[in-house]
């Protein structure tokens, strides 16, 4: 049974095919001999509404991408569009205010703040948006992600598993137009892996929202409708409907050659 949560995000507003679009984006770190070239004329375009994994190697430019992509970190030349938007083309206020407002991160610093319970830590970025939270997804998160007996505890009282599982319930909360995700499920047990990228899954296909998730995993990528490989910050590799044994070949193709 397909659930429906309410009002599906304003992909209306999104002038462009794409709900992220990446048109050859260099990022160089550092100058002369030392410089690192962390992403190479990278292009792509993430259709909205689907679950897209980028993998590679370590060091292959994965977090570099996601950064970019997110308007975390501006490329050294290229170009980003988010919902057709040109991220370059806006001042800082308006980039964090789309940041705020389209953007859901799920990132492997989870960036909670101490002194917020776990359900202040989760609603920050509502209350930011001066949004009212749905109670019934709320509810579906805090189910999904088990936290139901956490709500009034600080993070420092929770296991690093648990953290995470605040991390991306905040990601998901404000059902932003893009999740941007770095290895969200590398910190927990397989079981409740499973259940997060079934929510993550469950985003896409009851909100249309669009998850784009740095993982080393292939059983993780195998929950996504599109792998993209990275190797020395090029992508060298896509794939459909991508199956855990396909990526795994492909990732171990890729270390070899690293
Ligand atoms: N702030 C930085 N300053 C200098 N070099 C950087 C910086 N961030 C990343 N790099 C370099 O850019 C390259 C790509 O790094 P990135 O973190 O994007 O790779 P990754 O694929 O996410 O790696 P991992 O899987 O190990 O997290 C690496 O060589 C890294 O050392």
């Amino acid at each position: 049974m397909v659930r429906s949560w309410g009002q599906q995000p304003d992909v209306s507003a999104a002038k462009g095919r794409y709900a992220v679009q990446l048109t050859g984006v260099t990022k160089q770190f550092g100058e002369g001999p030392t410089a690192v070239l962390a992403l190479d004329t990278v292009s792509l375009g993430i259709e909205p509404g689907t679950f897209t994994a980028v993998m590679g190697p370590s060091g292959s430019g994965k977090s570099t991408f996601l950064h970019c992509a997110a308007g975390l970190d501006r490329p050294t030349s290229g170009e980003v569009r988010l919902g057709g938007q040109d991220l370059a083309a806006l001042r800082e206020r308006r980039l964090t205010e789309l940041r705020r407002t389209r953007i859901g991160f799920v990132f492997q610093a989870f960036n909670l703040l101490p002194s917020l319970t776990v359900e202040q830590n989760i609603t920050l970025p509502l209350r930011l948006a001066g949004k009212e939270a749905d109670a019934a997804w709320f509810h579906h998160i805090m189910t999904t992600v088990g936290l139901g007996d956490c709500l009034a505890r600080f993070p420092t009282q929770l296991s690093g598993g648990q953290q995470q599982r605040v991390a991306i319930a905040r990601g998901l909360v404000t059902r932003p137009q893009v999740i941007f995700a770095d290895e969200p499920t590398g910190a927990l047990d397989p079981e409740t892996a499973r259940d997060i990228l079934g929510l993550l899954r469950q985003a896409v296909t009851d909100l249309h929202q669009t998850v784009v998730m740095v993982t080393h995993d292939p059983v993780a990528a195998a929950h996504t409708d599109h792998a993209v490989f990275l190797s020395t910050g090029r992508i060298v590799d896509e794939m459909g409907a991508p199956s855990a044994d396909r990526v795994a070949e492909v990732l171990s193709g890729l270390r070899r050659t690293a």
